[in-house]
């Protein structure tokens, strides 16, 4: 049986391929860029004055002169003024101009303003003070942020700032997220003793949202037939579908068939973990892709945050995520040959050590014991003994 090792790989060598479309600014935030962004002037753009006061020639300072004549004012939005008479000075605002034939600024708090003469009351005055000087940020037509990243809040700001009312970023890949079962019921119904409300889908829509995908939610029965034609539409209309439940053992679970006569060629199909050993992966010639996730609600959590995440993640050109490492807080026993992906909750020892507690529960349907959960420790599958104090990586999601 494959590792989960080997099951990744072959998961990050299907990633989508993505094109690129302009969208508004406004409609941009937490999009990856397909193209740099540039600064379209130097930045700042002027030499900035950075706090409010009066603007002088330092080096009528330096003369020892203290009581220089306002001879007028420069606001932000205006054009830069001139100081025409050097032993006079203007006074300045934030983000205006510093006015022509002045090099320093004095705050309003060193100063003292008495009938337009406006007297300095300190000595350590620095050439080119509280001026924020042209070009001292960025250069005009130096690159900001390189393509591939992620439009967060400076990146945002950023595009603002350099004129991108329209930025180029990647499409959202467009993925169905479709549960089965003949016992599931919708989440508005009332189930029958022998039914249950649908939870899957719901739970995968909030993964993958979150990483910037448009999501449908569709529910099949389990009827081959039924699936079949379904979901022949379903492949022409969506980048990847994402099936929940249908690929045990079990004589209703169709999906590996299903996908098999639809042309998407399984790639793999079980991996040696525990929850999620029914994973099946498949993709179409057309560069469809297929994950069919083990119905039980830990285990469709632990493939979409193991597998799915990931692979969505590397078709957005984003880094994969990387686990974080922590330390069992008390001994845990495994003997099957598989990875066991341990529930845990996370906390820190007083010595600042991340510690990870491992969640009693009833095993990969319990998904009310995924609240207490932040997150999966890997115990690799070789061992079946793992003592408190050793560490592990843990794939957190909270
Ligand atoms: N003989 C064997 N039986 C099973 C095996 C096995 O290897 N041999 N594997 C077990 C494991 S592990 C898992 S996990 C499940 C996987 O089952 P399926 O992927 O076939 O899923 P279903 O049979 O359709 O459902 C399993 C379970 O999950 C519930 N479910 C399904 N979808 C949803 C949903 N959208 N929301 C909430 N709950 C859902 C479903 O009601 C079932 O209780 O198979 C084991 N059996
Ligand atoms: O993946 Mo199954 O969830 O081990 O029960
Ligand atoms: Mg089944």
């Amino acid at each position: 049986m494959l590792s989960v090792a080997e099951a990744h790989s072959i998961v990050l060598n299907h990633l989508l391929v993505l094109p690129a479309e302009p969208v508004s600014l406004s409609q941009a935030a937490s999009r990856v860029l397909r193209e740099p962004l540039t600064a379209d002037r130097d930045l700042p753009p002027f030499n900035r004055v950075s706090m409010d006061g009066i603007a002088i020639q330092f080096a009528v300072f330096e003369t020892g002169q203290r009581q220089f004549r306002v001879a007028g004012t420069q606001f932000a939005g205006q054009p830069a003024q001139t100081l025409t008479e050097q032993t006079a000075c203007l006074e300045v605002m934030t983000g205006a101009m510093l006015p022509t034939g002045t090099d320093t600024v004095i705050r309003y708090e060193d100063l003292q303003i008495t009938d337009g003469l406006a007297e300095i009351q300190i000595d350590a005055v620095q050439v080119g003070q509280n001026v924020h000087h042209r070009a001292t940020d960025r250069k005009q037509y130096e690159e900001l942020v390189p393509i591939g990243t992620r439009l967060g809040p400076p990146e945002m700001a950023v595009a603002a700032s350099v004129g991108k009312a329209t930025v180029l970023v990647s499409k959202r890949p467009k993925i169905a997220l479709i549960s089965t079962g003949d016992e599931l019921v919708d989440v508005s119904e009332t189930p029958e003793p022998y039914q249950i409300r649908r939870s899957n889908t719901y739970l995968l829509q909030t993964v993958l949202q979150a990483a910037g995908a448009e999501t449908t939610l569709l529910h099949l029965p389990d009827d081959a037939d039924t699936m079949e034609t379904a979901l022949k539409t379903v492949l022409q209309e969506y980048d990847a579908l994402v099936l929940s439940g249908g690929v045990s053992a079990g004589k209703a679970d169709f999906v590996p068939k299903v996908m098999e006569r639809l042309g998407v060629r399984q790639r793999f199909h079980q991996v040696a973990q525990r929850p999620g050993k029914p994973l099946w992966f498949g993709a179409s010639d057309e560069g469809k892709v297929v994950f069919g996730l083990p119905g039980n609600p830990v285990s469709t959590f632990l493939c979409a945050y193991r597998y799915l995440l990931p692979w969505l993640k590397a078709s957005l050109g984003l880094p994969v995520l990387q686990p974080s490492v922590a330390r069992l807080a008390r001994s845990v026993s495994f003997t099957p040959k598989l990875t066991y992906f341990l529930p845990v909750r996370l906390s820190v020892s007083p010595d600042g050590i991340g510690l990870a507690t491992p969640l009693p529960g009833s095993g990969s349907a319990d998904y009310a014991n995924l609240l207490q959960c932040d997150g999966f420790m890997e115990l690799p599958p070789e061992r079946a003994e793992f003592s408190e104090g050793e560490a592990f990586p843990v794939y957190t999601f909270r």
